[in-house]
Formats: C-alpha cells, structure tokens, sequence
C-alpha cells in the first residue's frame, strides 16, 4: 500500500460472548502450548480476561458471560463453542474428550437466550476457532481440529459459502491462531485479513493470495507470540501486548491497536480471539 493514502477504518458495534476463567487450570495437554507440570493462576487468569472484557465494553462493544463450570477449565475460550452468522447458530463438537462437555453449555445458553435456530454438528468442529467470516463467506481451518467434513455442515447449516484451508504447523492448531478479519466486507476481494503464510499448506497460501492480494503478511514473530489470535472491530484491533511490531504495520493501515496481557491464558493455548465468540445478530 505504499504511497497510497491510507482509507478511513470505520469501527462497527459487536456483540460477544466470553467465559470467565474461574476454573482454569493446564491439568491436561491438548496442544503444544500446554505444560501441566508449569504453574498457572486462575485469579491472574480472571484478571487478564475482566482486562480482555472492559476493553471491549470501553470499545463501544457489548459483552455476554456465559457461567463457566467447575472441571472444564479451557471453557474460558468460548470462540470454540459456536459459529453464529445472520443469527443462525451452529454449535461446536470438541476433539479432545476433556472439553466435549462445554458444547452442551454453550448450546443452552444459545436456546436460553433466544436463539431458536441452532444446529448441533456431527462432524468434529471447533467453531470460531476454525472458522473465520470475512462477511462474504467462512474460511475454515482443519488439519489439526476441526474435521474437513465440518466445512461442508457448516456450508449447508449456516448457508454460507465456506473456503477450506489447510493448516500445517501443529503450533498454530486452529486457523485463529494463523490469520484473522481485520475489515469484513460483502466483496471478498476488499475484506482485509492478516494472516502467517507459513502455517498453511502451500496449495492454501495460493488460495490466500489470490483471494486476498492485499492482506498484511504476518510473520513468525507475529505469530509465536499470538499476534494472529487478534480480534478488530474494523477499526480497533484487540491485540496480545508483545504483538508490537504487527501492531505497528496495522497502524500504518489505519488500524488502532489495543493491547492486553493475556500471558496466562496463553499457557492453555489461547488469546483475545480464544475468548471472544462473536454473537452476529
Ligand atoms: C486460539 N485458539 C487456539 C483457540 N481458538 N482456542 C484455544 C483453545 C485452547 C485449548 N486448551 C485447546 O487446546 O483446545
């Protein structure tokens, strides 16, 4: 984008869904970060994420809480527990057995609160942690969670055109940790994403290219500290607090990042985005 002017980001008002992590705990290892011999703090846990959450109400945003429960301590990242677009909810259905338990939670919530249209899938899906919308279509993640399969079920239930991506680095094991929607858009070709070329296979980073010529390009820096685990409104981006040097090139695009700690959260494999499901109508 040199020498071109920077566009005018425009902020959009958005509705999220967030756990807090009263209960978290690394008892098990479902993912490289995870190291149940290191300690963790669930009250630091509790205070990155209150953190995380006035953030967003100080945005402008509005901000759901769903009661966490008692032996389910990675239910704090509530953006694996469902796919809401147009109001139409599609559930999750976890791989590992330790987290299978917090679907149910989260699809009673959903009923509780009004949303009658839901579907509870029957392949393996791991929600807004595979699945990104671009406000044109769903680009999905598999390889390491959620099941190739899902794409096509989440195709057919939220009547949405999905995009497949191949990821490859068992690090970055949801598509939320290698890319995500910095400005939703109804042209695909004007949405602007982020996102770590290197964790997708190469026949997925030539799908990215060629759909997003424009995207900013992380690098592995940017995405060892959780940079692509961000979550933008359009304008402000919600960034972890050592993803600097990726908040300095969004700036240059007209972007604000926000940064917050989110180191303990971290030591389960999560960030910003982990915790944030976004409620769309
Ligand atoms: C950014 N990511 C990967 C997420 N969307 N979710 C975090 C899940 C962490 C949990 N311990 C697990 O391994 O499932």
């Amino acid at each position: 984008m040199q020498g071109e002017a920077v566009p005018p980001r425009v902020p959009t008002p958005r509705r999220y869904l967030m756990c807090p992590p009263r209960y978290f705990a690394v008892d098990y290892a479902i993912n490289p970060w995870m190291d149940p011999s290191k300690p963790v703090s669930a009250d630091v846990a509790v205070a990155q994420w209150t953190e995380l959450r006035d953030t967003y109400r100080r945005l402008g945003h509005t901000v759901e809480e769903i009661d966490p429960q008692p032996g389910l301590p990675d239910m704090v990242f509530a953006a694996n527990s469902g796919t809401v677009v147009d109001g139409r909810v599609l559930g999750s259905r976890f791989r590992a057995p330790q987290r299978a338990a917090e679907a149910e939670h989260f699809r009673r919530w959903f009923l509780e609160h009004g949303y009658r249209d839901l579907t509870m899938p029957e392949k393996i899906n791991e929600a807004e942690g595979d699945f990104a919308w671009t406000g044109k279509l769903l680009l999905a993640g598999t390889g390491f969670r959620t099941d190739p399969a899902a794409h096509a079920e989440a195709q057919e239930v939220l009547g949405v055109p999905v995009v497949s991506l191949q990821l490859i680095d068992p690090r970055y094991y949801h598509l939320d940790t290698a890319l995500f929607v910095l400005a939703e858009a109804t042209d695909t070709a004007t949405a602007q994403v982020v996102y770590y070329p290197e964790a997708f296979s190469p026949g997925s980073q030539r799908v990215l290219r060629r759909m997003f010529p424009d995207a900013v390009l992380a690098t592995a820096a940017d995405a060892e500290c959780f940079g692509l685990n961000g979550v933008s409104d359009g304008r402000n981006v919600v960034l972890p607090v050592e993803a600097t040097d990726l908040g300095a090139r969004l700036a240059e695009r007209g972007y604000e990042p926000v940064y917050v700690d989110i180191s303990e959260l971290r030591k389960a494999g999560g960030g910003p985005k982990c915790c944030t499901l976004e409620i769309r109508k």
